[in-house]
């Protein structure tokens, strides 16, 4: 009781420690009384996934995995998008190089979470569709707030996401659910995501996101920590394997695809619909 109360006083603005950061589309905060660190991305107003996010954010979990934090929760500093996903505009219109770039750092990124011994979580204050469902999925529970959506939409993009790019996904959802959803390239409504279990709880607020987040973390105060993240990495090893098997060729294959003219069409399609629907 103390615990949750101490965990909700701190949520909502108790004593807290700025880190220092050398990074600008993230930022780290740690919350002194408690030793969770709650990591923000900061690029409205969608927080696409550049190059420059994609390297923040490693650093950023490299930060908080130094400091010998708690936990991380990872969140968004947009008002109503958690991440939508890799960023388009980069990768159209572009070379081979810095499609290497950007899928390569996608890869460092995703494993950087998924990996992380530390307990993880998001506080999903948004829309999640794409690679903002992957860094979602890699964290270890989810608290998003209502009416928003999130999913592996891929498919409707007509593009295929790569087998660890699903391991998250895949993690929490049962594989004949997952299967669909990936097939359609279905977006859950939260509420739809809660149904399913591919989130944990709904919270009205992003404070209370936060709040639950930290609660799900303070719920492993009394487990040796060691002996927490060995067990964590032991559920994740047999994914974390098949993807260093495959991680080169899994780039020089998002080069050919998305380099190859009709997806490079579909793109600038899919971006012109995008801005005309901003502009309604
Ligand atoms: C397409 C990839 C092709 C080939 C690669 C091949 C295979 C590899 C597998 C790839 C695996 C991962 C893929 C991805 O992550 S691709 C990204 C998929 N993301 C989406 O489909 C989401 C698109 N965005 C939205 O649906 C909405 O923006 C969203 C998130 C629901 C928020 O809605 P809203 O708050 O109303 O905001 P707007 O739509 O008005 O957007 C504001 C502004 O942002 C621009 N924008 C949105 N999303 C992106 C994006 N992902 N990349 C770049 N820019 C984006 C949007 O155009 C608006 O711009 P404006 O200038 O008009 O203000």
């Amino acid at each position: 009781m103390l615990h949750s109360n101490l965990l909700r006083l701190v949520a909502r603005g108790g004593p807290k420690r700025w880190m220092s950061t050398t990074t600008k589309l993230t930022s780290v905060e740690v919350n002194d009384k408690t030793g969770i660190a709650t990591l923000t991305l900061n690029r409205p107003p969608v927080n696409s996934q550049n190059v420059q996010l994609l390297v923040d954010l490693q650093s950023s979990i490299g930060e908080i995995e130094s400091n010998k934090s708690r936990g991380l929760i990872l969140t968004s500093a947009c008002s109503n998008v958690f991440s939508a996903g890799l960023d388009i505009l980069e990768m159209y219109n572009t070379d081979e190089e810095r499609l290497r770039t950007i899928w390569t750092e996608l890869q460092n990124a995703w494993i950087a979470l998924y990996g992380s011994s530390l307990p993880t979580a998001a506080a999903i204050n948004g829309h999640a569709p794409a690679g903002g469902c992957l860094l979602a999925t890699a964290c270890e529970y989810r608290v998003m707030l209502p009416k928003r959506l999130i999913g592996l939409n891929e498919t409707q993009l007509g593009i295929i996401a790569p087998k660890w790019l699903m391991s998250g996904f895949l993690n929490v959802l049962p594989q004949r659910v997952a299967e669909r959803a990936l097939t359609q390239g279905r977006l859950f409504t939260t509420e739809e995501a809660l149904a399913e279990g591919l989130v944990d709880e709904i919270a009205n607020t992003k404070e209370e996101a936060l709040e639950k987040c930290a609660a799900f973390i303070g719920s492993f105060t009394k487990v040796n920590p060691l002996a927490r993240s060995l067990t964590k990495l032991q559920f994740r090893a047999e994914n974390i394997k098949e993807f260093e098997k495959i991680r080169k060729k899994d780039v020089e294959d998002f080069v050919a695809l998305a380099s190859r003219p009709e997806v490079q069409k579909g793109m600038g399609i899919y971006l012109e619909n995008l801005k005309k629907k901003s502009k309604k």
